[in-house]
């Protein structure tokens, strides 16, 4: 499907933002909230490798990951009411970021670094880029990582919302602006 016959409240809703900042968890929710479908193209990858993230990395490398990384998104950035949560590096690939932000609502959720450092260690296992860097560096792909995501629609600042009072205030937001953009009748 092609997105110029959607209209703003049926286009797919994109989650972007650094590694461990909710974009899964969020995203799932607020697709909860709004009758929506959710996938999160990371846990389609690890299917369709059918090994976790850190193995794809270590057995096929970043490029393959990256590679199925934009398959996946190509597709279904095209397909109407989805929630869609990517990987913080989505956004690194140009054909990407022009994808989503043509077809979708892009919604980056940003976290402040003060507040993204303290869960640093719940989410280095499981992420490749984290593993064996130091806090130093970290914090400079932090910084860098900044300018990918800010190409979006709508920004929303997470730090001191809890995963679920944010996707309550998210989808109420959302509903807002779909009826300011509702045709008169
Ligand atoms: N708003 C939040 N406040 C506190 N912890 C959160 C929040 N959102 C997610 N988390 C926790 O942070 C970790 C990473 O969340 P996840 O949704 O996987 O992030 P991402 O998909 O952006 O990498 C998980 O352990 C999750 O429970
Ligand atoms: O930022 C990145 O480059 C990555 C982020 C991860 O997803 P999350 O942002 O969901 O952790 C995952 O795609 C992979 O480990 C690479
Ligand atoms: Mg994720």
């Amino acid at each position: 499907m092609r997105n110029f016959e959607l209209s703003i409240r049926e286009k797919s809703i994109v989650c972007i933002g650094f590694m461990g900042v909710g974009k899964t968890t969020v995203g799932k929710l607020l697709a909860q909230k709004l009758y929506r479908n959710f996938i999160d193209i990371d846990a389609e990858i690890e299917k369709e490798f059918a090994m976790p993230i850190p193995l794809i990395f270590e057995t096929y490398g970043e490029k393959a990951f990256r590679q199925k990384e934009k398959e996946l998104i190509s597709h279904y950035s095209q397909q109407p009411l989805y929630i869609i949560s990517v990987g913080g590096g989505a956004f690194l690939q140009k054909e990407i970021q022009a994808m989503c932000l043509e077809n979708c609502v892009v919604l980056f959720l940003d976290i402040s670094w003060e507040s993204w450092k303290d869960r640093f260690q719940i989410l280095s296992d499981n992420r490749p880029l984290l593993r064996d860097r130091s806090m130093d560096d970290i914090k400079q792909l932090f910084h860098e990582r900044q300018t990918i995501y800010s190409l979006n629609h709508s920004t929303f600042q997470i730090d001191h919302f809890e995963a679920e009072e944010a996707a309550i205030y998210l989808a109420d937001a959302l509903k807002l602006s779909w009826e300011i953009h509702a045709p008169q009748r």
